[in-house]
């Protein structure tokens, strides 16, 4: 008999898996049940469950660590750390209350890929909990091994989430062994089938964002508060389009630029340039006619170069140089690192009021960004709202003062990662979960086949997203 069919009619034997009439936490009457903890008490099925686990690991090599998922993976994973050799962490369920307080145990650098170990998927959700935690220490997570796959659409949400789940066995591999060793009848396969087809699980909604005051105010009610021009100069633009939407023009020719800032210009109130990209740029023939298609189409421009060096290099860096932002850019990216004297710099080195949007938090994966330091950009731009700063790129709610505004790249309808660590959530998640005034989307637009038509569905979406934000 092969392992794995040994091993499943095992797990029948040890009623690790068993079948009749189950009440299930949630209410609902099942017609399995599934405990794989007692595996502990069967050391050789451990053992084999856990090599089984290793070989359908992703073929795209050993991880640089593993993470059972508390607490039935996590002899699983320990089995596994030991015979491959292959350091493992221990996730806490809580933080220690004393000591180290630490949620993580063990050793790991940022950036260090983590496979997650679990013994039954249903809908992804302890998986999810898992990869989110250490995402936030750094590690980088793609892929979770799973025993037991219910086939109850955990695969399929995770994936959405960036995570790949390759399970050793699906219920439907495991009715068939036990039907063919006689353990189970045809009417007890057909009972699971149905059930298991009836009863598709959702992942939670995501709660990141954290009930603002801010949720229910309305961009005309906000602007008031709005203590920076450039804030105030673009609510009103946002209000008179009806466009929370920003395009990302990544494009390395000025005619590219040009051409999509027309296109594009009708549905968006920001465009947002890497003015540093193009391969031709000339002022004259980039900026000029860039200039002519804001004023025509009433959007801003918003340079992403974040800023990060010391208050003398940045004013250079503003204002001289081929690209002389400080004479067209309407908003432009910075980073806290250098802290105030950045902004003060800024501040000092134009007339024209340009608002400065501050990286607090970053949408790839496995960025050094820690929550201490999203905080101090908080403070840092909630202090300069008068003076420069006028908003934040974040991925959620950071800031519960209704005159600051939050822009939110990372935003893409039919992909949930590239292949460079960025990872996307749609305009409604975007919006409505992580608390974005502004969305921010690059490829998405750029590279349709429908540049117009695609830019018009992601404004109607996220405006539409604004306006039950501020109803519900
Ligand atoms: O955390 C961040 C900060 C900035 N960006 C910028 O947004 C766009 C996103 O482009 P896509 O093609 O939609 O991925 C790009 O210009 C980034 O520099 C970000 O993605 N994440």
């Amino acid at each position: 008999m092969a392992v794995l069919e040994e091993l499943i009619v095992n797990l029948e034997g040890i009623e690790a898996v068993k079948f009749g009439e189950f009440t299930l936490k949630s209410g609902l009457q099942s017609p399995v049940y599934f405990d794989l903890r007692v595996l502990v008490s069967h050391p050789r099925f451990m053992k084999q469950a856990s090599q089984l686990l290793w070989q359908v690991r992703d073929s795209a090599g050993p991880p640089d660590i593993i993470c059972g998922v508390p607490y039935t993976a996590l002899p699983l994973a320990t089995i596994i750390s030991c015979d491959e050799n292959v350091p493992m962490l221990i996730r806490r369920k809580e933080a220690k209350g004393y000591g180290t307080k630490k949620i993580l145990e063990g050793h790991f650098k940022p950036g260090d890929e983590c496979l997650i170990i679990e013994d039954v998927i249903t809908s992804g959700t302890s998986i999810l909990e898992t990869a989110e935690l250490l995402r936030e220490h750094g590690l980088v997570v793609k892929h979770a091994v799973v025993l037991l796959n219910r086939e109850q659409g955990g695969e399929e949400n995770l994936d959405q989430h960036g995570i790949k789940v390759t399970s050793v066995c699906k219920v439907s591999d495991m009715l068939e062994v036990l039907l063919k060793h006689q353990r189970i009848d045809q009417s007890v396969v057909e009972a699971v089938r149905l059930f298991i087809q009836n009863n598709r699980a959702c992942l939670p909604p995501r709660v990141t964002l954290k009930k603002s005051v801010v949720d229910g105010l309305d961009f005309q009610t906000r602007s008031s508060k709005m203590l920076h021009p450039m804030a105030k100069k673009l609510v009103e633009v946002m209000i008179g389009k009806k466009s929370n939407l920003c395009a990302a023009v990544d494009v390395t020719k000025t005619s590219e630029l040009l051409g999509l800032a027309e296109q594009l210009g009708p549905f968006v109130c920001v465009i947002k340039t890497h003015i540093d990209i193009l391969e031709d740029f000339q002022y004259e023939r980039t900026i000029k006619p860039l200039l002519a298609l804001a004023q025509k189409h009433n959007f801003l421009l918003f340079e992403d170069r974040k800023f990060a060096d010391i208050g003398n290099t940045v004013s250079l860096q503003f204002q001289k140089g081929l690209y002389a932002i400080a004479t067209w850019a309407d908003l432009i990216t910075v980073h806290g690192i250098p802290g105030p004297s950045l902004l003060k710099a800024l501040e000092k080195s134009s007339e024209r009021c340009i608002g400065a949007v501050m990286v607090s938090e970053m949408s790839c994966e496995g960025n050094l960004i820690d929550s201490e330091y999203t905080k101090k950009c908080i403070s840092l731009v909630e202090s300069t709202s008068s003076t420069c700063a006028m908003g934040v790129v974040s991925q959620s709610r950071l800031s519960h003062q209704s005159g600051i505004l939050q822009f939110t790249p990372g935003v893409n309808l039919s992909t949930s990662k590239d292949n460079l660590s960025q990872r996307y959530v749609s305009p409604e998640q975007a919006i409505l979960e992580r608390g974005a005034d502004i969305i921010i989307v690059g490829r998405g637009l750029t590279q349709s086949p429908n540049v117009e038509q695609t830019a018009k569905d992601y404004q109607s979406k996220a405006w539409e997203a604004y306006l039950t934000r501020i109803q519900s």
